[in-house]
């Protein structure tokens, strides 16, 4: 099986990856992650997933090289990580009461070929709505800072959730269904992985 690299800095994309138990390497992508506003959401994704990709590829000699990006878009404004506290409130004044969307874009380079395939994900996510003095606490806890949308599905941003429609893992960073599909394009199957190991 080709080795698998994770061009992410990201915690939560490591421990979704470790779901489909197949061995990876985490490699920290160097890249400007700089919001192209006009861009259509699912381009901005695919876009910044493979920026990451391409920054990891060439250092890699043989395997696959798998990069994700998030970003959490409402009534056609993009939503990614907020700069400080008072950007994080105003995200979840709008999320809150209302449904939004969330992007995750997946970009996957094969090397030493350079195949590479590019896809992205869409969830929808529903928010209850949230007092003003919700919001204050939870922006207090730090979790909204390094989360696209200032919540954390995964985190105590849950109890926000009136429901989701799509996949989970989306929000949360790396779509694992569609991934997995992707993978096994490369003939990389989690499932034969883990009968023969
Ligand atoms: C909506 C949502 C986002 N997020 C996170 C996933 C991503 O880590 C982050 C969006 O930022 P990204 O820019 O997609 O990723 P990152 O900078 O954290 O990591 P890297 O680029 O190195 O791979 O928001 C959650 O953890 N939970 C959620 O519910």
């Amino acid at each position: 099986m080709l080795p698998i690299y994770l061009a992410s800095s990201s915690p939560r994309r490591s421990m979704l990856l470790e779901k489909l138990g197949l061995p990876f390497t985490v490699v920290v992508p160097r890249v400007e992650e700089g919001v192209q506003e006009a861009l259509p959401p699912h381009q901005l994704v695919e876009t910044l997933a493979l920026r990451k990709a391409r920054a990891v590829a060439p250092s890699i000699s043989k395997g696959l090289v798998v990069a994700a990006d998030t970003v959490v878009v409402w009534h056609d404004k993009v939503l990614g990580k907020p700069a400080d506290t008072r950007e994080a409130s105003e995200m979840l004044s709008l999320l809150s009461g209302n449904e939004h969307e969330v992007y995750t874009g997946v970009a996957v380079i094969e090397k030493p070929s350079g195949r590479r395939v590019v896809t992205h994900e869409r969830t929808r996510v529903k928010f209850r709505p949230l007092t003003a003095e919700e919001i204050a606490r939870y922006v207090a806890t730090g979790e909204p800072l390094d989360k696209a949308g200032a919540y954390a599905a995964q985190g105590l941003g849950a109890i926000f959730i009136a429901g989701i429609r799509g996949c989970y893992f989306n929000v949360v960073g790396l779509p694992l269904a569609r991934l997995a599909q992707v993978l096994k394009e490369f003939g990389v199957d989690p499932l034969e992985y883990v009968q023969n190991n």
